[in-house]
């Protein structure tokens, strides 16, 4: 140490020179002024001075500022919880008057002075005492806060509290009456900008006042809620930033804490899933609206409603049990029914809530009146899928079908018709369904063959219709100059031919149809192919039943007709009786002012037929027939049948294009190649053109007759149409099968009793197979039923044998024969097999069958009429009748009636006739007997008695 200036002094320790003096004085040295120098042993005496208890010098002169930090940790948690350390840091700052006692104390303590040092210091310990244990305290309600909002923010992942966390910094509220003054000394000690800063969230905490406290001071310092104490919980990752507000550093901690508890959230559904019971009550209680409400630690506190609300941006409380808030997920996530566990990230409604908005009104309502459906039906139903259509039971569709005398179960098929009519009679409307099947497809189909070709003149297509004998195939026969009828079988035609005849006058096509009832069905199919109908009358017999359909048929079809009066060259043959006849049955010929030519021909002698034929084709003239030539083919099936060595066979009409050998042919359900073609006379052909008929060979089996022809060109695409077709045929015969079969049932006790003749058709052509099966099938009666086991084209092979024995059936051979094996196998089983070559002759014998089986009828004969005169009583016999036998005879054997006033009375036998006490046989008309009536004893006299005869007759069909 050296000398020094005394302001030199007061320049290094910063101070006011005044003041140094000053001290100087008090210290007992005395110097000049600020200019003075004091050595070092005066140093000392001013530091020994200042030592013994006087206050540093400060700048303010009259403050003494102590200030004391003190850092400890603690560990919090709660039940299971792992306990959490927090490091508790507290600081305290105690004010004093420099040279003077302190405010609360200036009532108690003399002024300061050196020797009342020691009394203030002790003052100073109680105070500090004081303040430790109000600090205390409210470190406690501080622990025991965060373990309660440990409780509560348990979803707070583990990670999270596991994250060293920074020193809970409790600033307990000193007592007002110390102030704060901050020393440089003090400051050096504490800095202010420590290097790492807690973010603090503000935690209320009251303090009580300490005993003496002083009257109140207004508490500077930065603390922006004067009342409140600090506590820092700081979250991982979380890196405190000085330049940011408390308030902005409060927010980034709960933006941090809600996505740390938001992943915790989708890391660990099921443990911080919300306890399901507490839902209601979340949504019952929250009068905030939950879907703004963000994850957020929440804060404990006791703060004011307003201050609550100021902060609900940020937080999502909701009060769980026992009043604790709880922390939330959004509303989201927070359904309250995550029974399932995982997350949600769509808004689900409470179904209570649903519930009770459903409540408010149902959605059903009673229909007011019957529901009328409309339906379309397919061309099979099962019952079950008609009574979906219907919204109905499948039940009342049974039901229904059981007062029609149907019994069906849930799973049959019924065809359309049936499904219709019990449609309508469950109250509902049906049509049939308009289906875009293969017909739709195949009529695109043919379009598109058609379109884009010239059209080019084709010739007529002419059916011959008429009457049975009425000499359409004389007619035939004598255009083509060929004797067909002759070697016909029983002189009728079995079935439509297709004849392409070239004539002087340009080449006409004859289909030439059957004139049988039976045929009716082929005869229509003729009408819709044809462009010309030769109605044929024979001039000797009429206009008959067979012409009458036939008029209705071509009238039905829009097709022009030419009538044609045959067998002009016979002697009875009158012409006008003909054509009046034709003008009753609305056709209005020529020569009666009509538009229907007419034509006077013998088929026999060829009279007029070169003026029918020039008549055909002035009328196909006018019709301008055309037809394009180089198209696909297109056509229909005239007739078809499976011959032995060849395969099925089809007679084909083209209509349209050209077919030829090698094309791709598709007709009704079946399809095939075209393998070869001839004409009517046998003749390979290698094309046939529009209106021509040929024979096709290469199908894969027999088609309908009538069924549509058509070239493809994909062979997948043919067959896919066949087996639609096969299939809807065969789902049809199913459901019908199923119909008569239940119909059966309900006629099952009738049918105990009723007989059966089964019959197995064959046949030469598909024509005859089907005139016969409906022929056939036409004759049953109530007592007598015919069934057709099975009908078909070919020749009878050991398999229909078979089928026949099985079914115990006859087989109707019509223009086929049996093989070898067939025949054995028939004679083996007792199998009965008939050869036809006639329709009629099939249903006479069919008939004589069918007679056969019936019982015969018992019819009663009359024999004779008795008289009572008198009444006598025997002791043998008991009533015995005195009678006069008026009519025929009285027989013993035979039965009798007792008639009174003509009604009978009884119904009985004999027991005795007497004449003259003699037993008789029998008693003639005029003779007197006596009658004793078998067990009756009440003939009068006046009454009359009946003998007859039951006899039995043989009845036909
Ligand atoms: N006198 C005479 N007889 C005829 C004439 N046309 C046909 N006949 C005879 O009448 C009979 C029946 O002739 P069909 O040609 O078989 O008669 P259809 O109409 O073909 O008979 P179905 O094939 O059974 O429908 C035959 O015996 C013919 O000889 C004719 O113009 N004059």
């Amino acid at each position: 140490m050296s000398d020094i200036a005394v302001k030199k002094l007061a320049e290094i320790i910063n101070a006011p020179v005044e003041v140094l003096l000053k001290q100087l004085q008090d210290a007992g040295i005395h110097v000049n002024g600020p200019d003075a120098w004091i050595t070092d042993a005066q140093k000392l005496t001013l530091l020994a001075h200042i030592r013994q208890g006087a206050a540093p010098v400060s700048n303010s002169g009259n403050k003494i500022t102590i200030k004391r930090r003190s850092t400890s940790e603690m560990t919090v948690g709660a039940g299971g919880q792992r306990g959490k350390t927090v490091s508790v840091e507290v600081r305290h700052k105690k004010n004093f008057a420099a040279g003077a006692k302190p405010v609360a104390q200036s009532t108690e303590h003399s002024p300061p002075a050196a020797g009342a040092r020691i009394s203030r210091t002790e003052e100073l310990a109680r105070q500090l005492s004081a303040e430790r244990q109000a600090r205390e305290s409210g470190i406690q309600k501080e622990t025991k806060r965060v373990e309660q909002r440990q409780e509560v923010t348990k979803i707070v992942p583990e990670e999270v509290k596991e994250v060293p966390q920074p020193p809970v910094v409790v600033e307990p509220t000193v007592s007002p009456a110390i102030e704060e003054v901050v020393v440089k000394e003090a400051e050096a000690v504490v800095p202010p900008s420590a290097p790492v800063k807690p973010v603090v969230v503000e935690t209320k905490v009251e303090t009580p006042p300490p005993a003496a406290s002083p009257a109140p001071v207004a508490t500077p310092g930065p603390a922006s809620v004067p009342e409140v104490m600090t506590a820092a919980v700081t979250t991982g990752g979380v890196e405190p930033d000085d330049n940011l507000s408390a308030k902005e550093q409060r927010d980034v901690v709960v933006a941090a804490a809600r996505e740390e508890a938001a992943s915790a959230l989708k890391r660990r559904p099921s443990k911080i899933r919300p306890k399901p019971t507490l839902a209601p009550r979340e949504v019952a209680d929250s009068s905030e609206p939950e879907a703004e409400k963000p994850v957020v630690t929440e804060k404990y506190t006791d703060a004011a409603p307003a201050e609550k609300t100021d902060k609900k941006p940020v937080k999502n409380k909701v009060a769980g049990r026992g009043g604790r808030e709880e922390l939330h997920v959004p509303a989201g996530n927070r359904s309250g029914k995550k029974k399932g566990g995982g997350r949600r990230d769509t808004f689900r409604p409470d179904p209570r809530q649903q519930n009770s908005n459903a409540n408010a009104k149902h959605g059903f309502e009673k229909p007011t009146a019957p529901v009328v459906k409309e339906i379309e039906i397919p061309t099979t139903i099962v019952v079950s899928e008609l009574a979906q259509k219907l919204a109905i039971r499948a039940t009342d569709i049974i039901k229904a079908m059981m007062k029609m005398g149907m019994m069906m179960t849930i799973n049959q098929a019924i065809d359309q018709d049936t499904a219709i009519l019990v449609t309508e009679e469950l109250g509902h409307k049906a049509k049939p369904m308009q289906e875009m099947d293969d017909a739709a497809l195949l009529a695109a189909m043919i379009g598109q063959n058609v379109n884009g070709y010239e059209a080019k003149p084709r010739p007529p297509v002419v059916t011959i219709m008429g009457h049975v004998d009425h000499g359409k195939t004389s007619l035939l026969d004598y255009i083509r100059k060929t004797r067909v009828a002759a070697g016909e079988a029983g002189g009728i035609t079995q079935h439509i031919g297709a004849y392409h005849v070239d004539t002087d006058h340009g080449t006409v096509t004859f289909l030439d149809t059957p004139g049988h009832a039976a045929f009716t069905k082929m005869r229509a199919r003729g009408a819709q192919v044809t462009d010309i109908i030769i109605l044929i009358v024979a001039a000797d017999d009429g206009v008959m039943p067979q012409t009458k359909e036939a008029i209705k048929h071509a009238k039905a079809a829009g097709v022009p007709m030419v009538v044609a009066i045959n067998k002009i060259d016979k002697l009875g043959a009158d012409p006008d009786k003909v054509l009046g006849e034709l003008s009753q049955n609305e056709v209005n010929t020529e020569a009666w002012g009509g538009d229907v030519p007419v034509v006077q021909i013998s088929a026999k002698t060829g009279q007029g037929i070169d003026a029918l034929l020039e008549t055909l084709l002035l009328v196909a003239e006018v019709q301008e027939l055309t037809a394009p030539v180089d198209a696909p083919a297109t056509g229909n099936v005239i007739e078809a049948s499976i011959e032995k060595g060849r395969g099925a066979v089809a007679t084909v009409l083209v209509r349209n294009g050209t077919l030829r050998r090698g094309d791709l042919l598709l007709c009704g359900a079946e399809y095939g190649r075209v393998r070869a073609m001839f004409d009517e006379a046998g003749r390979p052909v290698k094309e046939a053109g529009p209106s021509i008929p040929v024979a096709v060979l290469g199908l894969s089996a027999a088609p309908e007759a009538g069924d549509e022809v058509i070239v493809m060109t994909d062979e997948r695409k043919a067959r896919e149409i066949a087996e639609l077709r096969r299939e809807k045929q065969r789902d049809t015969r199913f459901a019908a099968q199923h119909v008569s079969k239940s119909e059966d049932f309900f006629t099952q006790v009738k049918a105990s009793e009723r007989a059966q003749v089964n019959i197995l058709i064959k046949a030469d052509v598909q024509g005859s197979v089907e005139a016969l099966r409906n022929e056939l099938l036409n004759l049953s009666t109530d007592e007598v039923e015919v069934r057709v086991v099975t009908a078909g084209v070919g020749g009878i092979s050991a398999s229909d044998v078979d089928l026949a024995s099985a079914s115990r059936a006859t087989i109707i051979a019509f223009n086929v024969r049996t093989d070898a094996t067939a025949r054995k196998t028939a004679a083996d089983n007792g199998v009965n097999i008939r050869y036809y070559s006639i329709i009629y002759e099939v249903i006479d014998d069919i008939k004589s069958v069918m007679s056969g089986l019936l019982s015969p009828e018992v019819r009663e004969v009359f024999v004779g009429l008795a008289e009572v005169r008198e009444v006598f009583r025997s002791s043998e016999l008991g009533q015995v009748a005195g009678c006069l036998v008026v009519d025929g005879a009285m027989r013993r054997s035979l039965p009798i009636r007792v008639l009174r006033d003509n009604v009978v009375i009884f119904n009985g036998e004999l027991e005795s006739l007497r004449r003259h006490r003699d037993d008789v046989k029998e008693v003639h008309m005029g003779t007197e007997c006596g009658i004793a009536v078998k067990d009756y004893n009440d003939v009068r006299k006046g009454d009359n008695i009946e003998c007859y005869e039951r006899v039995e007759v043989a009845r036909k069909i």
